[in-house]
This record gives C-alpha cells, structure tokens and sequence, in this order.
C-alpha cells in the first residue's frame, strides 16, 4: 500500500554531510514525522554526488555464485534470508528480510518468488553472489536464467514433503545448464521426526545418483530456515546455518574465471537511474570490464554501440568487474528501452548473432518429466540459452522422428538472431515441459529474407489454429 506522503524534504546541493541527510530516521526525527511519511526529494546533481560517494568494492576475497532452488514453498527465500541474518551477527552481511527478497506486489500477494533475486554475503573464506530462485512451476523460465548465473547451487527439500516435482526439475536444468556442485538442505525440521527426515535424506540421495550426481557425498545439512530466521533453537536454527555455509564453502569450487578473454556479458535487467543515465545487469560470463571501455549490445537483430561509464557490484564501486562478478553497468547514450533483456553486452566486433544452429540434443525421457510422445521435424519449440529465449522450428536432419530418451542432432531455425557460440549450452521447452538440453555443434550462415518469413508466417499461422482450437 502506498503511504501517504505527509510531507516532502527537499535535500539542498549544498549539504556537507549528504549521507546523514539521507537517512530517513534522521530526517523525520529533525521534523518530528514518522519515517514511513516522508518523500524525500534529491535534486539531479546531488544524485551524481551520491553515486560518487558510494564505498569501492574490496576484492579481497574471491567470488562465487550460488543459489537456492527447490520446490516451490519449501524455504529458499526463508533460507535466503537466515543466510543473511546469521552472517550479519558477524558483520559478513547486510541482514535481508524475507519480504525485502521477494518485494515485486505480485509476490507479496501470493506469497511466492517470481522473479529470482540477488544478494550478497561473505563468509570468512569467499564473497558470495546469492540467486534465490521462484520454485512455482509458471516461473520455471526465471528459474532457468537464474540458475545459469550460479557456479553451485542449494537445494533445499521441506522435510515435510520430501521429493516434489520441481525438486526432480530444478536438479535436471541445474544439471544441464552446467551447475554440477550441489549442497543439500533439508529444512522444517522443527515441524519433522527424526525418522522422517532419515527418510528424506536417503530419498534425496537416491534421487542425486539417479540423476548423475554423486549421491554420496553430496553433503546434506539439516535444519530449520524460520527458526534461524527468528534466532529461535539454535541447534536446527543458526547452527545449522553455519554447518550449511560450511559446507558451501568446501564442497562448491571456486571456478576458473576466464580473465583473458574479450568481455562478454548477457544482459539479464535494464534500469534507468535519473541523472545518470541506464544500467545493465548480469554475470559477466568472460573477461574483465573497466570504466571507459568501448562496448557493443548485440542481439534481437541490432548492433548498438556505446561506452562503459561507470561499474558496481552491489551497489559499490568496482575498480574492474571481472568475469563471474554479478554486476551493473553505466553505459553512455543509449535509453533503457534500447537495451532488453537477453541481448549481450561485448567488446566491440567479438561476437555475432545467428540464426540458424546445428545441435547436438539430449530428449528426456517421461520418467526424466520430458516428453510422452516422439516428435518430427517442423515441431516448434522454445529454446532458452543465456538470458534470452526465442522461438525454434526444429529439423531433424537424419532420421524420421527423434523419441523421449534420445540423443540427436537437430537443426534448430530462430525466428530472430541472437548471439551464439559454438559449444554454448541451451534448454529447449515445449509449452511447460522440458523437451532436451542440447550444445551448439556448428553455427550456420545468416538464413534469407524469405526463408525467414515463410518461418515467421507459418508461426503465426499454427498460433491462430491452436488458438481457434481452444
Ligand atoms: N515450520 C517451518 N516453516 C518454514 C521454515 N522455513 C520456511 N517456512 C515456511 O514455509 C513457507 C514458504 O517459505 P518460502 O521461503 O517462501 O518458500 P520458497 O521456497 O521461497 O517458495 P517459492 O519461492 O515460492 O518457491 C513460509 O510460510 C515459511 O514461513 C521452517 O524451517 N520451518
Ligand atoms: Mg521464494
């Protein structure tokens, strides 16, 4: 609900002591209002005074990417942030509540993750990027983009329910996307017996090996998010915290960044900061970034050109982003509306856009929640890689007809170029099932004008028959 605006404070350009008057408290204290009431009012050139006031990012640590995934209402946003809690008490982050994580109204509503959020914390040993990513099944597509940003993944399995659908689903896109590096939590325990969460974790175990993970010895921890959470029971509470960023800290490596590379980021949100201009978001997948460099947004059929002004890692300043970092962009000249979502930011003339792609594709098996039936060429599916998905008319070049289960090659044809690689990884998805995980083998020349339009015509042509059939 909106508060109601009781009065407005106008920040004056002059003030010595910025900061202080940016606090809210302060302020309204000063007034004698209540926080909550109070609109305050920066003038534009106080906000480039702000942002140059802002801390510098301390790499002295290295960083990693993690994440929470599992199904949908067994705690990773409660864990998320119990994580936060329990390392504030040691100054090694900013406590974050549950509801500042999951702040879109939507989620407030319905009490559920949409979008995935991130955040930051360390432990004495690393800095850590945290993805807590939706468990709902109509948010699968943001939990694909999420968990492509993370070098090792939680997940989290409610004692209460044991294995549940997306528990089987996220642990088999984490797998394909090239998470490999699993940690376990098994949480609610407070409201669990002993032999029911045995029995989750030997469920969990069976289910790691079957799926190709060293069910072994992935570690598991148990405990209680909510009970960490609201500093209740320590044992399964906050104990349990530490026993499970413990085990975060061994058992998911630090991966080997590629520095040397040119720079190459998927771009994952756009914002626009009055005054200062659009910031892009995302991982940086390759290379290092500085201030000043020249930089290319590639993708949806456009090449716009422009130049890195400024670099943040949660909110503070970066000397140099360098690859892995979760990161914000300046960039001069371009309106965020220019830039969308699953374009690549990249040093100027390193990457290109295709359209057309020989794939190499696993299908997945019923059993593996794929396909029941067999399919043919001319199927249309949706392919996600990196931050972007598009629309692909699928050709299957060798044989009839590919069946669930099955590893081919497949031509896949976009409807609009995008930035690939040879080697790059991709899901593809039929309506709301995982159809295959499949790596780009060969990327084939730009297809022509009326190829393409024949592929878009018949596209809308099958949407207007499966829309007059419903
Ligand atoms: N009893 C108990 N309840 C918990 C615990 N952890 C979380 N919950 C409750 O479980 C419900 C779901 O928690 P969330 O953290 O929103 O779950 P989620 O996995 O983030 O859900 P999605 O993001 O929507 O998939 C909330 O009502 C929490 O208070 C716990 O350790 N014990
Ligand atoms: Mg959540």
């Amino acid at each position: 609900m909106a508060s109601l605006v009781i009065s407005r404070i106008f920040v004056p350009a002059t003030h010595r002591s910025l900061r202080h008057l940016l606090n809210r408290k302060s302020i309204a204290k000063f007034h004698n209002y209540h926080a909550k009431n109070l609109q305050i009012i920066i003038p534009q050139s106080n906000q480039k005074r702000l942002y140059s006031e802002k801390k510098v990012f301390e790499r002295n640590k290295p960083h990693c990417n993690v994440g929470t995934i599992g199904h949908v209402d067994h705690g990773k946003t409660t864990l998320t942030a119990a994580i936060t809690k329990v390392l504030a008490d040691s100054k090694l982050a900013k406590a974050r509540g549950y509801a500042d994580i999951d702040n879109a109204p939507e989620e407030k509503a319905r009490g559920i993750t949409i979008n995935v959020a991130h955040i930051e914390y360390q432990t004495e040993k690393r800095h850590y990027g945290h993805t807590d990513c939706p468990g709902h099944a109509d948010y699968i597509k943001n939990m694909i983009t999420g968990a492509a940003q993370m070098d090792g993944a939680i997940l989290v399995v409610a004692a209460t329910d044991g294995v549940m659908p997306q528990t089987r689903e996220h642990l088999l896109l984490a797998k394909q996307i090239g998470v490999t590096d699993l940690v376990v939590f098994i949480n609610k325990v407070d409201t669990a017996d002993k032999e029911m969460v045995e029995l989750v974790e030997m469920e969990i175990r069976e289910l790691l090996t079957e799926m190709g993970f060293d069910g072994d010895s992935v570690p598991i921890i148990c405990g209680s998010a909510l009970c960490a959470l609201e500093g209740k029971d320590p044992e399964i509470g906050k104990n349990a915290i530490l026993k499970l960023l413990e085990a975060v800290d061994v058992h998911i490596p630090t991966p080997v960044r590629e520095l040397d590379k040119p720079f190459l980021l998927p771009v994952e949100h756009t914002y626009s900061i009055p005054g200062r201009g659009t910031v892009v978001t995302g991982r940086l997948e390759r290379g290092v970034v500085k201030k000043g460099a020249d930089c290319e947004f590639v993708g949806f059929s456009k090449v716009l050109k422009s130049t890195v002004t400024g670099v943040e890692m949660f909110h503070q300043i970066l000397e140099e982003a360098q690859a892995g970092d979760q990161l914000g962009a300046l960039v001069r000249g371009l309106k965020r509306d220019d830039i969308k979502r699953g374009m690549v930011m990249a040093k100027p003339g390193t990457v290109k856009s295709y359209d057309q792609i020989e794939s190499q594709v696993y299908v997945l098996s019923k059993e593996e929640g794929g396909r029941t039936k067999p399919f043919t060429s001319f199927i249309q599916l949706q392919m996600f890689c990196r931050t972007w998905d598009c629309a692909v008319q699928v050709v299957v070049p060798d044989k009839e007809m590919v069946m669930p289960g099955e590893d081919s090659k497949l031509i896949l044809k976009m409807m609009r170029p995008m930035v690939l690689e040879q080697g790059q990884r991709f899901t593809l998805r039929d309506g709301s099932v995982t159809l295959g995980t499949g790596v780009v083998t060969k990327v084939l020349p730009l297809m022509k004008e009326e190829e393409r339009q024949t592929l878009t015509e018949g596209k809308k042509a099958r949407e207007k028959k499966t829309a007059t059939q419903q």
